[in-house]
């Protein structure tokens, strides 16, 4: 398959050609429209067991830089909301634009942010492994959290102090300890609809659960982002990972809906 990226050529508007599901029914990411959003009281609150989480490794794909987890047991996992049993948490990672407040991949009545961190969980209770659960209808579930341009953060230090490891795409570097609660805002009040893979394959096999609460992160921590390259070490161009985020793409119908606390 033919490399896709975020370039001209490459980037959201071709990737179709290679992967049709993008223009698919249940694609991701969308604008959320709050006074559009069904209030649904039958969505109980969302459970983060977090506690013995640990990450293993952070790693530039090119396209993105990413934290793994251990995900050989139910150790991390999420529960409740929309979603009828446990997922487990497998990595997160982020998107991000370059100057200015874009960035954000979900938009909220237009408004972008930043950048949106992704904590990718699967279904290990349907599904044998994470890859067959990225395929299936109700195999994943990502929370996305908004970064809003603002004071530091100071959970996010580790993780962009990391960052110079892992400066080519194709590194990858020790990081083990780092648990991603210190990320989650104070609020986990939610929109939560049906959508997909942000990237190829763009798989339609996530449910989404949107936190409506920002997290704030400096201009320096994001210039931190931006110092990320997604060519390899051994290329001769010095290509910066940024603006790696997707469009909203058409609701084609879904229901967004909108947990009460
Ligand atoms: N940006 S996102 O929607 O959270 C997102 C999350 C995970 C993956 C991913 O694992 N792709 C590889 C796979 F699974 F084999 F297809 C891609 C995008
Ligand atoms: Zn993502």
């Amino acid at each position: 398959r033919d490399p896709w990226g975020y370039g001209n050529e490459d980037g959201p508007d071709a990737w179709h050609k290679d992967y049709p599901i993008a223009q698919g029914n249940r694609q991701s990411p969308i604008d959320i429209i709050p006074e559009e959003a069904v209030h649904d009281a039958s969505l109980s609150p969302i459970f983060l067991s977090y506690d013995y989480c640990n990450s293993i490794n952070i790693y530039n794909n090119g396209h993105s830089v990413i934290v793994e987890f251990d995900d050989t047991d139910d150790r991390t996992v999420i529960r409740g909301g929309p979603l009828d049993n446990a997922y487990r948490l497998k990595q997160f990672h982020f998107h991000w634009g370059g100057k200015g407040n874009h960035g954000s991949e979900h938009t909220v009545r237009g408004k972008t942010y930043a950048s949106e961190l992704h904590l990718v969980h699967w279904n290990a209770a349907k599904y044998k492994t994470f890859g067959e659960a990225a395929a299936g209808p109700d195999g994943l579930a990502v929370i996305a959290i908004f970064l809003e341009k603002g004071d530091e953060h100071r959970g996010l230090h580790k993780i962009t102090d990391a960052f110079y490891m892992v400066k080519f795409k194709g590194s990858v570097a020790d990081f083990k300890g780092f648990n991603p609660k210190i990320l989650l805002p104070n609020s986990l009040v939610y929109w939560t609809y049906p959508g997909s893979l942000t990237t190829p394959p763009l798989h339609e096999s996530v449910t989404w659960i949107v936190l409506k609460e920002p997290i704030t992160v400096s201009e320096k921590q994001m210039g931190r982002f931006r110092m990320l390259l997604i060519s390899g070490e051994e290329e001769d161009d010095r290509t910066r990972m940024e603006n790696n985020f997707r469009p909203p793409q058409p609701l084609k119908g879904r229901k967004v809906r909108a947990s009460s606390n």
